[in-house]
């Protein structure tokens, strides 16, 4: 498989040289040159699997044919899922009639990321062995993929990575996570910013060409496409787990960097039927502005119980837009750069009528979501997290009616206990292996928000491990 840049001006590239490379050279990101597509049979064959292998033949058409064979993916995926703390990896939890819960916290980090993380970790492990290279890996994080991200590739001798985080702005269980880790090849940068000041600093760096060279950087956001392949197989197991090829089904997905709606939407466009895609925010509602009323701009990030949603700027949505607008690279070039210069994006009437045929969107302040949460347990006893919660409300409200909602629920309730204290009494409690979390000692670095203060940062770190 092949990938092109949504820009177009970057060559194209193999699986291995995306996985390397995580951004396009133009700062864009990399799509399939041509996507790979199920037929109905294909689809009913995966039903029943176990998740490893379901997700392994997802996967293949994305990832094989260099470096990785499809055995190298079977291998990397089972021994990936093994350490889920749930037999299934992805349990599906009927809340109310029609309407499910896609458990995705089962991971080392109890949070969606692990499902992709756990596998490129691996994957960044086979490829750079086969290539004798080494990488540096820089990524931006509101809360839950700097830990799946260090969890992933701590101790990996060919991987050195920083994460940079918003100071103050993630939940304390969530920065412990990350900033307990005791590992050579790991640095935790708290950032004077906000999560986009975060991101855009990563795509800073990689637009810096000598520094990106130097460094041999590489991306473990969703970004890097590696992330998004990896996400597509639970959509996969939770719409044939209700009935699909042979019946449609919705997904509801909080979302703020727009990666885990864009892996469902890959789903469909690999031929999975699904009637729509409730996109789920906070009060950062850039995207159900968007949706409502073609008005995509930015306001500026506010704090929330969501604190992992609390983005603007959602950088898989250019992948999106390069489809809506035809693959229209220059199109899409033209229209991201507008964004950056101005915060706003146009988009023409008519792509944005053609996408809310498919999208809605649908969001939730701090007190609605708190109320959210206590509705839940009320209703059906079960306890969701802040982010889940508006994603169960997102499947309620805006699902089309008949058809079975699929809710993605992306974090375990035990990453936010004062949310969860706030909104139902009580503090759901850690697993028993991250018991002493809150008496681990913490390590990382401030930095500014300048570009050639992190950079500084980073590359001592960098030149440290590699002397
Ligand atoms: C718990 C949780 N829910 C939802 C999201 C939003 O997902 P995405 O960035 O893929 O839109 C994130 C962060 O990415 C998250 O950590
Ligand atoms: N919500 C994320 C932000 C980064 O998203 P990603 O999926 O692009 O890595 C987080 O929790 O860090």
């Amino acid at each position: 498989m092949r990938y092109v840049s949504t820009r177009g001006g970057a060559p194209a590239r193999d699986f291995d040289g995306v996985l390397l490379a995580g951004l396009a050279e133009d700062g864009g990101l990399f799509v399939p040159e041509v996507w790979p597509e199920f037929s109905a049979a294909e689809w009913r064959a995966l039903r029943g699997l176990p998740y490893a292998e379901l997700a392994a033949r997802v996967m293949a058409p994305f990832m094989c044919g260099g470096a990785v064979t499809f055995a190298d993916l079977q291998r990397i995926c089972r021994d990936a899922y093994r350490g889920f703390d749930h037999a299934a990896v992805v349990p599906l939890v009927q809340l109310d009639a029609g309407l499910f819960a896609l458990e995705l916290f089962h991971g080392p980090t109890l949070a969606f990321k692990d499902l992709a993380l756990q596998v490129a970790g691996r994957l960044f492990d086979h490829v750079l062995e086969a290539r004798d290279e080494r990488v540096t890996i820089v990524g931006a994080t509101s809360g839950d993929t700097g830990s799946a991200a260090i969890e992933a590739c701590r101790d990996r001798s060919r991987v050195d990575i920083a994460i940079l985080h918003p100071e103050g702005k993630t939940s304390e269980v969530q920065r412990r996570q990350m900033t307990t880790v005791r590992a050579p090849n790991v640095l935790n940068i708290a950032v004077d910013g906000n999560f986009d000041d975060c991101q855009a600093l990563v795509k800073a760096m990689f637009a810096d060409a000598p520094f990106r060279e130097e460094l041999r950087l590489s991306a473990v956001n969703s970004i890097n496409w590696a992330r998004i392949a990896g996400q597509i197989p639970y959509f996969v197991a939770a719409a044939l787990a209700l009935g699909t090829p042979d019946r449609e089904v919705a997904v509801a997905v909080p979302t703020g960097n727009f990666g885990n709606v864009l892996a469902a939407w890959a789903a469909r466009r690999m031929g999975l039927p699904v009637a729509k895609f409730v996109v789920a925010s906070n009060a950062n509602d850039i995207l159900a502005r968007f949706l409502a009323a073609n008005d995509m701009s930015t306001t500026g990030v506010v704090e929330t119980v969501s604190p992992s949603m609390d983005i603007q700027v959602s950088s898989n949505f250019e992948r999106l837009l390069f489809e809506v607008l035809g693959r229209d690279a220059q199109a899409t070039e033209r229209t991201m750069a507008d964004f950056r210069a101005t915060g706003r994006m146009a988009v023409p009437d008519q792509v944005w009528r053609a996408l809310k045929r498919d999208f809605a969107g649908f969001s939730l302040d701090d007190e609605a979501t708190l109320a959210e949460i206590a509705r839940i347990q009320r209703d059906t006893g079960y306890i969701a997290d802040p982010h889940t919660a508006i994603g169960i409300a997102a499947a309620r409200e805006c699902a089309p009616v008949g058809v079975p909602a699929i809710a993605a629920a992306t974090a375990h309730p035990a990453k936010f206990p004062e949310a969860m204290h706030r909104a139902i009494g009580m503090r759901p409690g850690l697993p028993e292996r991250l018991g002493d979390l809150y008496h681990r000692p913490e390590v990382f670095q401030r930095s500014g928000s300048h570009l050639a203060e992190v950079q500084a940062v980073v590359r001592n770190f960098a030149h440290r491990n590699n002397a």
